[in-house]
């Protein structure tokens, strides 16, 4: 069912073409901003993995309280009367669109190329850094499929060009399920990254902040230590472009639903990735 809360005008908030898709469709990204020119700012991705609906749901919650929250929250409201904030709800549309029409568990993008015999790329594979290593598959048909060469996938290429050209993006959050976990780089190396220490305590903070709201327990630390091996991820290409505060959300659950989370653990799920999303800006914003 749709809910038409409204959306308070204390805040601006445009939607910007970012490029198309490899079907062409839009890839469109919200801009809030409360004025000023090139600001520094936030990005945070939902949806790479088609499949992960609850992240797309998270995204769309997550606009709704950034403009309400706007002018009551007093942290929200000096993160946003200094820093813009860029959400990109749907960034694989293809594979959303599949997920709805032919297969619910559909994580690639659709592309295709002449004499290969399956579809799709891992857009969480196709980022420059580590692109190939281990954790990632050069088997077309593999869920892991990094691609023909970095940035190959047209709504990996119109991220990185957006931000390489804005050239003030202080934080990158990129949003995933399933496994509740908050994770930093790197994913292509067990080698710590220099910022570790700092990154470690903020992800503390923010899973604690998480916490708080309905009690769920989320792991945090980087991704290879934590996770496994994982080569060519959105974060590691991030925080290898000088982007330090980049961070990886695997959102509810551990297991049980899975990607098929039902519809009622929306709002709390969006609720407790909030306080962590905020906490991760505030410290942004603070260093
Ligand atoms: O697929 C998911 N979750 O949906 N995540 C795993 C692990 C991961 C998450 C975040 C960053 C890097 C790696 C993946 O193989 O991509
Ligand atoms: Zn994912």
């Amino acid at each position: 069912e749709r809910s038409t809360s409204s959306f308070s005008y204390s805040s601006y908030h445009t939607l910007e073409e970012i490029g198309q898709s490899f079907e062409n469709r839009s890839i469109l990204v919200l801009k809030f901003s409360t004025g000023g020119f090139q600001r520094q700012a936030i990005w945070i991705d939902t949806g790479i993995h088609s499949r992960e609906w609850i992240t797309h749901a998270t995204g769309i919650w997550t606009a709704d309280k950034i403009v309400s929250e706007y002018g009551k929250d007093c942290i929200l409201t000096n993160i946003l009367d200094t820093m813009d904030i860029f959400l990109e709800i749907v960034s694989n549309p293809d594979g959303f669109a599949f997920t709805h029409s032919m297969n619910r568990l559909w994580r690639k993008n659709k592309s295709s190329r002449p004499g290969v015999a399956c579809i799709g790329v891992d857009l969480n594979r196709n980022w420059k850094s580590g692109f190939g290593g281990n954790g990632s598959n050069d088997n077309p048909c593999s869920e892991t499929y990094h691609g023909p060469y970095p940035h190959s996938e047209p709504e990996v290429s119109a991220i990185v060009k957006f931000i390489t050209d804005h050239r003030n993006i202080k934080a990158l959050i990129s949003i995933h399920s399933y496994s509740q976990m908050l994770m930093y780089p790197y994913g292509y190396s067990l080698e710590p990254v220099s910022s570790k220490e700092e990154l470690c305590n903020l992800s503390k903070s923010a899973a604690q902040a998480l916490y708080k709201v309905h009690g769920m327990q989320y792991t945090y630390g980087s991704i290879s230590t934590t996770l496994y091996m994982a080569s060519g991820v959105t974060v590691d290409w991030a925080y290898d472009s000088g982007i330090k505060y980049s961070f990886s959300f695997e959102l509810r659950d551990t297991g049980q639903y899975g990607f098929l989370l039902p519809a009622t653990q929306i709002i709390p799920t969006a609720q407790e990735t909030w306080m962590a999303i905020r906490t991760i800006m505030i410290h942004t914003l603070n260093h």
